[in-house]
């Protein structure tokens, strides 16, 4: 065990985490001339397409260190705040950790909160100051700033390239001289925390996990502490590039289990494995279910298509645990699903997946976060909102909670005034605010998750110029002084567009929303009036002119052939739209609110 180091790669997202990981496997020749593809570890195509890592992934390298053999796990992290809970369980699973700085842009949000994660859970970190090759690279500035945060000796900060190679060597020297070896005992009953799992179609789930005590052998019967499920280990291994079956896996080490699983959700992250019969008293500590943030609807382009998309979804839930859905019916859409996402990423990537994988078209509604409703009559009991066109009837309403996050956001002291006012146009209340160093500045504030649904990245990019990076964590729920603003087309109410909103921006919001679907909703051959109400009463009011164009017009009666192809184009064209009574909504229109200051 004394030979083992298990760390992980913490980053803000693109200061070259993934980029350093390949570097490190070359380094250590942990992988053939072949299988040399830009970043290796993120396999998943969309991963690559994106550039960003999804999904946490494990690999073990081997490294001779003044002639000893040293077995190295590394464990890759995702970047994104989505994705913050498997950042955390991996972090659970290591000794060490390489907390990567972008040379040119030195600390940003994500670098502070992951270390601090890291540091809650005890691991040593070496500070790595990545793309010292970059002209705007400024080492000794940013060193600077990682010396001030972490307290450390600027010799500890190990200045590198992932992209050239500079600094690699010196790295994984680190790696074995700071990062401790594991403590555990393989003579205690078993106890290994999962910190990920991958759905495999033809092996079922693949549970990755770090054995803290005891050891994890082929054909042993194991527990999964958080379902109480019992499973047979049909086959453990080490992680290299490939599966490497092994007969046992002992304390200290990382590894991969396949037993046969065929729904993700049986395995959680987090969760702990023991041995069946002689369980670990100690469960590892902090097993959370991941709750998802974010709630939209997806409905099938074509009504008919309802149960081919139960079972893309189906499908999709078995090897993405995180995604939640029911179904749910729309006076305006008709059958669907209401779904629950980590964040909006997430939702995206899902979006995606079923277009690309399953080949469904579909819409998706305004996303929402989930509120909590109390009644006059008991007000003590929480409703469950997650669908604003749930939310009981307002005279009925004791109160509306929200979802609330503690925001931590890093800018240049030029741009304070600026993302203090966002802020506070987004109803968030500064708590605090620290001077890092004389030009970059950390804002913390409390504000309502669902502001942050809407537009705020895209804002906060704008108002600092790029200079200001974001980071969240959920504080609970807060009373809210919520209203319902429904949208009619046509005098009838489009239950998909309806968004709960704060009573003081009802009104503004609403108008917008008019506007913005005017713009989106293509003419047809009527009048259609757009109406914002709150209740009963309309706050707003937009009209879409008739069209009198047709497109066969230009035709003049002539050729058949052609004018098909006109038809044909037009019905093309009609994708991705839906009818709701006699007017067309394409899908844009359905995520205006989302992009009501474009
Ligand atoms: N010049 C230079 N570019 C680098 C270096 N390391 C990474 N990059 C580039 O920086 C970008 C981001 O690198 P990634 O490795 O994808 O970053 P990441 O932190 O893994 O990003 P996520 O996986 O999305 O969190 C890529 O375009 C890399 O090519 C470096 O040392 N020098």
């Amino acid at each position: 065990m004394k030979n083992i180091r298990n760390f992980c790669i913490i980053a803000h997202i693109d200061h070259g985490k993934s980029t350093l990981a390949d570097r490190l496997l070359d380094f250590t020749g942990s992988v053939t001339e072949r299988e040399k593809k830009e970043q290796l570890l993120d396999s998943m195509d969309l991963e690559r397409e994106r550039g960003i890592t999804i999904k946490s992934h494990a690999i073990q390298m081997e490294y001779i260190y003044e002639g000893e053999k040293y077995i190295l796990n590394l464990i890759d992290t995702p970047g994104h705040v989505d994705f913050s809970y498997e950042v955390s369980r991996s972090i659970a699973a290591c000794e060490g950790a390489l907390l990567v700085v972008d040379a040119a842009q030195s600390i940003q949000a994500q670098t502070i909160s992951n270390l601090y994660l890291a540091l809650e859970n005890d691991l040593e970190i070496i500070p790595v100051l990545n793309k010292v090759d970059l002209p705007s690279a400024n080492p000794e500035e940013v060193t600077d700033d990682i010396v001030d945060l972490l307290g450390c000796k600027p010799e500890e900060v190990i200045p590198a390239s992932a992209k050239t190679g500079i600094g690699i060597e010196e790295i994984l020297k680190a790696i074995i001289e700071r990062v401790p070896a594991p403590n555990g005992n393989v003579d205690e009953p078993l106890q290994a925390l999962v910190f990920d799992s991958v759905y495999n179609p033809f092996r079922g789930v693949e549970t990755y996990f770090r054995v803290i005590n005891g050891q994890i052998s082929k054909g042993q019967k194991i527990k999964f502490v958080a379902t109480g499920k019992h499973y047979y280990a049909d086959e453990v291994g080490t992680l290299k590039l490939t599966q490497v079956p092994k007969p046992a896996i002992k304390a200290g080490d990382v590894g991969y289990l396949i037993t046969g699983i065929k729904d993700a959700r049986e395995v959680k992250v987090g969760d702990t494995i023991t041995d069946a019969d002689n369980p670990t008293k100690n469960p590892i500590e902090g097993f959370e279910d991941v709750k998802p943030m974010v709630f939209a609807g997806i409905y099938p382009v074509d009504t008919e298509d309802f149960e081919e998309l139960r079972s893309s979804m189906e499908k999709l839930q078995l090897n993405d645990a995180s995604l939640v859905f029911a179904p749910e019916s729309s006076a305006a859409l008709g059958f669907g699903f209401r779904c629950g996402f980590l964040g909006m990423l997430h939702m995206e990537i899902i979006q995606e997946r079923l277009e690309r994988e399953f080949d469904m078209t579909v819409i998706t509604t305004v996303p929402n976060v989930s509120y909590q409703a109390f009644t006059k009559k008991n007000p003590d009991t929480p409703i469950t909102v997650n669908n604003p066109s749930d939310l009981p009837d307002p005279s009925t309403l004791d109160r509306v909670e929200e979802p609330y996050i503690k925001a931590t956001v890093i800018t240049k002291a030029d741009y304070v005034g600026n993302v203090m006012s966002l802020c506070i146009e987004k109803r968030g209340q500064i708590t605090n605010q620290t001077y890092l160093t004389t030009e970059r500045v950390e804002l913390n504030f409390d504000m309502p998750l669902a502001e942050i649904v809407f537009d705020f990245y895209d804002r906060l990019k704008t108002v600092s110029r790029g200079y200001a990076s974001f980071d969240y964590a959920p504080i609970g729920m807060r009373v809210s002084k919520l209203v319902r603003v429904d949208i009619l087309l046509n005098s009838q109410m489009v239950d998909a567009l309806s968004a709960l909103i704060h009573a003081d921006n009802a009104a503004n919001i609403g108008k917008k929303m008019c506007e913005k679907l005017k713009e989106l909703i293509p003419r047809q051959q009527f009048d259609i009036p757009i109406q914002a109400a709150i209740g009963a009463k309309i706050i707003s009011r937009e009209t879409i002119k008739a069209l009198r164009k047709d497109v066969t017009a230009k035709c003049y009666g002539g050729d058949i052939s052609r004018k098909r192809k006109l038809l044909e184009k037009q019905k093309k064209g009609k994708k991705r739209m839906r009818q709701v009574g006699n007017v067309e909504i394409p899908q844009q229109a359905f995520m205006a609110v989302l992009k009501l200051n474009d």
